[in-house]
């Protein structure tokens, strides 16, 4: 039940149409491992998906950051699950920290916006992670868990989600997690999925990680067991992102 590693890069509020093209262009001519070996998906805001969609590799795949919780209707500035199945558009990130710290998304509401993207056919990129606060409380794992479970409680099929470790102390602060603090809580949260979902959900499910992750930090984060990967911010603009995608090689010469 191997894991494919698996990479995205979240564009967050950031970029112009010129900027856009050129990271498509970067990545476009990119040189990396197969398909069979990585998986990418970028995630620009949702203005640009239709460009980045039209222009984009088609081994690449594309993310939204954020969709509507239900179907879609009268509900003013909000995207619907609908209208991106209907773009093309085959992943959407939900409940990354700064839509839970800053917009208050609760876990009860990120969990039914996971189901409901489940259900009409995205596939998921579902964020975890605890505050500075909480890591120095010593509540790291019950917030990670109490996260999780509030999806776990409303999905029974785990095939099309990918789990997100991005600890909030870690994200655009360059203060990435060390390898074996990555490696403690992703090991935490699989044994948790296994005692409260499944074994095979447990061995199945990508958790992969994200905070301040670069083109230096990569390849030793990749080479912990249960990391599978990476979720980008900042670096996912830049040039040092493809070298974070052949960080999935470490995991090949295992
Ligand atoms: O929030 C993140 C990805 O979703 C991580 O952001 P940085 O890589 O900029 O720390």
């Amino acid at each position: 039940m191997g894991r494919k590693f698996f990479v995205g890069g979240n564009w967050k509020c950031n970029g112009t149409i010129e900027e856009v093209k050129k990271i498509v262009t970067m990545l476009n001519e990119a040189e990396v491992p197969s398909e069979d070996v990585v998986e990418v998906v970028v995630s620009p805001p949702f203005v640009f998906l239709p460009l980045v969609k039209n222009l984009l590799r088609s081994d690449f795949q594309i993310a939204a950051q954020n969709c509507w919780v239900r179907k879609g209707g009268a509900f003013t500035g909000e995207v619907s699950a609908e209208m991106l199945l209907n773009l093309g558009v085959t992943w959407v990130i939900l409940g990354h920290s700064e839509r839970r710290l800053i917009m208050n998304e609760s876990n009860e509401f990120v969990g039914d916006k996971v189901a409901y993207a489940l259900s009409v056919g995205l596939k998921v990129i579902a964020c975890v992670g605890e505050t500075l606060e909480q890591r120095e409380s010593g509540s790291t794992m019950s917030v990670v868990a109490a996260q999780t479970n509030a999806i776990a409680d409303r999905i029974s099929n785990w095939s099309n989600v990918v789990i997100a470790y991005e600890p909030v102390w870690a994200i655009g602060t360059g203060k990435v997690a060390t390898p074996a603090q990555a490696q403690e809580v992703h090991s935490e949260l699989r044994k948790w999925l296994k005692d409260n979902v499944g074994a095979e959900v447990a061995a199945s499910t990508c958790i992969i990680y994200g905070g301040s992750v670069n083109g230096s930090n990569c390849k030793v984060l990749a080479a912990e067991p249960d990391v599978d990967g990476f979720l980008v911010g900042g670096a996912s603009l830049k040039p040092e992102f493809i070298d974070i995608i052949k960080a999935a090689t470490v995991k090949k010469s295992d």
